[in-house]
């Protein structure tokens, strides 16, 4: 279990659109730089000014943009243990989450409350979304799913007190600043690299289906060099606004079934 911090503030995020400029002080959003109907590949030097620069490839039928997001390793610049790290990727299938109602607010409203965050103190980590249209967006009646991304700043050189799952005082090195912490909506056709030692919320998905992530980042297989956790109480969250924007997610138990092999 994640160390529970002793206290943390009460704070409503109204959540803004993922983009590149406003994402940039905790890593990458990734999004196309070309608009979606364009189908001919154009002369490179009638395109905008983009950073990195495109260069034509594969017999000109495509544009490359490279590097869109570093992959990052910075295990073997200060991992405690100096256990190398190797390159991972990994599939995250992410079920949508529950949100909780505000009864009170007219009309009704629904919020994500944000009670754990959690860092890679030496790698940054790259989520894609696989099979979820850009065309995702909010609003009723909307079936594709959203996600959230929940991100703080780190503390640098500061320490958090929190308790252990044996109820003991512990601390916790560069915690996140939760007085800070900033709510994106990402749709289809975005993918997102939190920085190295960026504290984030496990992935959100909002919506009426589970959506599958491809994620790429580096690991050494020490648990706490690999991962460091801190959960707090109740005060935090995400203001999603009216109920049911975002689609509803199936109650009950999960349905059975059988994997066709
Ligand atoms: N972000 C997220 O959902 N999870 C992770 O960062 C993880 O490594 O578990």
């Amino acid at each position: 279990m994640a160390p529970i911090l002793t206290s943390n503030p009460s704070r409503t995020l109204l959540p803004e659109p993922l983009t590149p400029a406003n994402f940039a002080p905790f890593g990458t959003a990734i999004c196309s730089p070309l608009p979606r109907d364009l189908s001919i590949a154009p002369q490179v030097a009638s395109l905008p000014p983009h950073n990195p620069a495109p260069v034509l490839a594969n017999q000109n039928s495509a544009l490359k943009y490279s590097p869109i997001s570093p992959l990052l390793d910075h295990y073997k610049d200060g991992s405690p243990s100096g256990t190398a790290a190797s390159a991972r990727m990994t599939m995250f299938c992410c079920f949508p989450r529950k949100l909780r109602t505000i009864a009170e607010s007219k009309p009704e409203k629904e919020v994500f409350d944000v009670r754990i965050l959690e860092r890679h103190p030496f790698t940054n980590q790259t989520f894609i979304p696989v099979d979820l249209s850009s065309h995702s967006k909010v609003g009723d009646g909307e079936d594709e799913p959203i996600y959230l991304v929940v991100v703080a700043p780190t503390l640098r050189g500061q320490v958090a007190t929190a308790r252990n799952a044996a109820g003991e005082r512990v601390t916790i090195r560069d915690p996140p600043d939760l007085n800070n912490v900033k709510a994106f909506i990402a749709h289809g056709g975005q993918a997102v690299t939190y920085g190295v030692g960026t504290w984030h919320a496990p992935m959100v998905v909002l919506g009426r289906r589970r959506v599958d992530f491809v994620v790429v980042q580096h690991v050494n297989g020490v648990e706490d060099e690999d991962v460091q956790e801190a959960e707090f109480g109740e005060g935090i969250f995400v203001d999603l606004g009216r109920k049911g924007q975002y689609g509803r997610r199936e109650e009950g138990p999960p349905k059975l079934w059988t994997a066709k092999l």
